[in-house]
């Protein structure tokens, strides 16, 4: 015997229906309406109980949220246990930040799979591989801290020096930040990715942010304020970056996002530099390794 119930507008069910003629009309359990409304029910109020247990299975089984595993839509009544514990009923209204957050990492994750065309040898454009290894490691701290140390040593001029020195600096702070943040973080790397990094530090098998990008965007940032280029130079310093951003995707090393913000910290990494320029002046004791020249 169907039990009163209140419809979303405050009117009985239970009446409403047995006083029908038709029981296929929508909304009555014969049409397969009544779950509806009762869907419409839990929505509205969490307390609200659930009179007819088939139909709350049913319910519960067929909402596509529930096949996600993710928050419950039919909360138990009263009648079937404990009222919905609190962070269950935020999960029913979530914010407006979470919602995007989520679409950002879902678009994100699916658009790094679907750029990973490098990943592998059998890859879509597996062949294109060795050239991005080839750049992977033209954004590598080693060679960058290795040739900055070299010129260091050959450099015979003040003004060269203060620039390479504070170019070693910029290269350590990067090293420093980056794996700062990813031991912070500790994203995992995409799962097509295969391991094979030339010389990499512990943090280097998390992946936010990607520390090529900082490097790229640093180092070029860096160049372009500290070298005169010519303009066919300065253009092709701003692709490298973007170019080495976009492969680290590709070799399915990282996430857009780990990439996207690794160029914006390599950027910002620079005004710290900049802020922070080590001179004789402020700092003699870095500069009295060399006699004048
Ligand atoms: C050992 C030194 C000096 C640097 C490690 C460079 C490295 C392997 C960084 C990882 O970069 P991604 O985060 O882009 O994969």
């Amino acid at each position: 015997m169907p039990s009163p119930r209140r419809s979303v507008e405050g009117r009985p069910l239970g009446a409403s229906a047995s006083s029908s003629s038709s029981s296929n009309s929508p909304g009555s359990p014969a049409h397969g309406g009544g779950c509806n409304r009762f869907e419409f029910q839990s929505l509205l109020s969490s307390r609200a109980p659930v009179a007819d247990p088939t139909c709350a299975r049913l319910r519960a089984s067929e909402s596509p949220v529930h096949r996600r595993g993710s928050f419950p839509l039919a909360a138990p009544g009263p009648s079937q246990g404990a009222p919905l514990p609190e962070e269950d009923r935020m999960d029913l209204n979530p914010s407006f930040l979470g919602i995007a957050l989520r679409s950002l990492l879902a678009i994100d994750l699916w658009l790094s799979k679907k750029l990973g065309v490098c990943a592998g040898e059998s890859s879509s454009w597996g062949s294109g591989r060795p050239l991005m290894k080839l750049l992977e490691i033209s954004g590598h701290g080693i060679p960058w801290l290795l040739g900055t140390l070299y010129c260091l040593s050959r450099s015979d001029s003040w003004a060269g020096r203060e620039v390479l020195m504070n170019l070693l600096f910029a290269l350590l702070l990067d090293l420093l930040l980056v794996a700062l943040i990813k031991g912070l973080v500790r994203r995992r790397r995409p799962a097509h990715n295969q391991m094979d990094m030339f010389f990499t530090l512990s943090v280097d098998k998390y992946s936010f942010p990607s520390g090529h990008a900082t490097r790229a965007a640093l180092v070029s940032r860096f160049i372009l304020n500290h070298l005169v280029l010519a303009i066919p130079l300065r253009v092709l310093v701003v692709l490298w970056a973007f170019i080495l951003g976009l492969s680290r995707v590709m070799l399915g090393r990282h996430n857009v996002t780990d990439v996207a913000f690794g160029l914006f910290l390599g950027y910002m990494q620079y005004s710290i530099v900049d802020y922070c320029w080590l001179s004789p002046h402020n700092v003699p004791v870095l500069f009295v390794l060399w006699n004048e020249p």
